[in-house]
């Protein structure tokens, strides 16, 4: 008897485009969310968006509640919660790279609230997910939550923002590859929930992305159009899976790791970018795709060894032999490689001298 069923939470409206920062109002009143909202931003994603917006909003005579936060942590979850129930506010809006949104999503999720996304930068696939993602101790959890309602992507800030942001937005959406690479094998492996419409979605992506990397250049408006859609396509593709399998496998729990051992040494993408290129090596060998994923990460710029990173060599290896205990999830890396091997690996590749 066939008894499966599912919920696939998937965003209302996605307006994304040259100068939608203006119409964060009229999305918000097209959704029928009323009442005070709560934006939770950073210090310049504020300057540069949330400022403008609650502009926006004072001029629709709304009074937003704006709190600013610096990292994603359940801490700051629990202090954007409390500030929603004493401000009385009835919706929240994200304004910022992963973090803030996050921090937002996860928030809105346990207050039952509407939530909105505004990135300003084209940084990471969380824009339209239906995940947070937050370190804890020794572990990083994926945490379950609702997609946003609707997100507001304005291609003119996603382009304005600083040019390594989009190249690690980039490099996000590179490493699919290895993602879905790790969760057929542990579909083959371990029998895990798998979802051929949600892997093959992440993959396209990643192809489409890397088919117009020509495209992908610094100060250019077009280049935010087609990161932005790449990074919301993939996030889709979570949603669908209800799971980041399509979006994170064992280069994610390198840079989860990266994360422990040097916080914020380099952004989230170009971390899983360059462990990528590695764990692309441990799929396929010599002949595998580790170099296509290698040039396709150094066409748009973006780092493709530890130096690049600003991250030392044995940093590098601590965070592969390691990085298996982060969270139970099957990958290529298995039960943890050895010193010898993750030297190797990291050598053969070019990641480290
Ligand atoms: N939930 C998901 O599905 C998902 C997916 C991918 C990544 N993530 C998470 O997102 C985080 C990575 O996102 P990130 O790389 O955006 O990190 P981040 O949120 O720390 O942003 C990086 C920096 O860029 C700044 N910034 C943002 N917009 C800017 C602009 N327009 N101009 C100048 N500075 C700007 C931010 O304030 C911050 O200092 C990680 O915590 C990662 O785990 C979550
Ligand atoms: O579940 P995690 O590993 O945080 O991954 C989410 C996201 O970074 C995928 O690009
Ligand atoms: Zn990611």
């Amino acid at each position: 008897m066939f008894e499966k069923s599912t919920w696939i939470r998937l965003p209302r409206n996605v307006v994304v485009g040259h100068g939608v920062i203006d119409q964060v109002v009229d999305v918000v009143d097209e959704l029928h969310l009323q009442g005070r909202p709560l934006f939770v931003t950073s210090p310049t994603p504020r300057e540069v968006a949330a400022d403008p917006i609650a502009a926006q909003f004072e001029a629709a005579g709304i009074d937003p509640v704006i709190v600013t936060v610096e990292t994603a942590s359940f801490d700051a979850v629990e202090r954007i919660i409390e500030t929603a129930e004493a401000e009385e506010v009835t919706y929240l809006v994200g304004i910022g790279g992963g973090k803030a949104i996050d921090i937002a999503k996860m928030a809105s999720h346990h207050l039952e609230m509407g939530f909105c996304s505004v990135p300003t930068a084209a940084s990471h696939d969380g824009i339209v997910s239906n995940r947070g993602s937050v370190p804890d101790g020794d572990t990083r959890h994926s945490v379950a939550a609702k997609p946003p309602l609707a997100v507001v992507a304005d291609t003119s800030v996603l382009a304005q923002a600083p040019w390594e942001l989009t190249t690690a937005g980039c490099a996000d959406i590179i490493s699919n590859y290895t993602a879905v690479m790790d969760w057929r094998l542990a579909k083959r492996l371990k029998d895990v929930e798998y979802s051929e419409y949600a892997a093959a979605l992440s993959e396209m992506t990643a192809e489409i992305l890397v088919g117009n990397a020509d495209l992908v250049r610094p100060g250019i408006e077009e280049s935010a159009w087609i990161v932005s859609k790449a990074l919301m396509s993939s996030g889709v593709a979570m949603s669908i899976a209800d799971s980041s399998r399509p979006a994170s496998g064992a280069e994610h729990l390198f840079s989860h790791q990266l994360d422990r051992l040097e916080p914020d040494a380099a952004l989230h993408g170009h971390q899983v970018g360059v462990g990528s290129i590695m764990t692309a090596y441990l799929h396929g060998g010599e002949d595998g795709i580790w170099r296509d994923i290698h040039d396709a990460l150094d066409s748009i710029d973006a780092p493709t060894t530890a130096a690049e990173l600003g991250i030392d060599d044995e940093t590098v290896l601590e965070a592969l032999t390691t990085c298996h205990e982060i969270r139970d999830r099957y990958t290529v890396l298995g039960d943890g490689m050895n010193e010898r091997a993750a030297r190797e690996v990291a050598t053969v590749t070019g990641v480290i001298e």
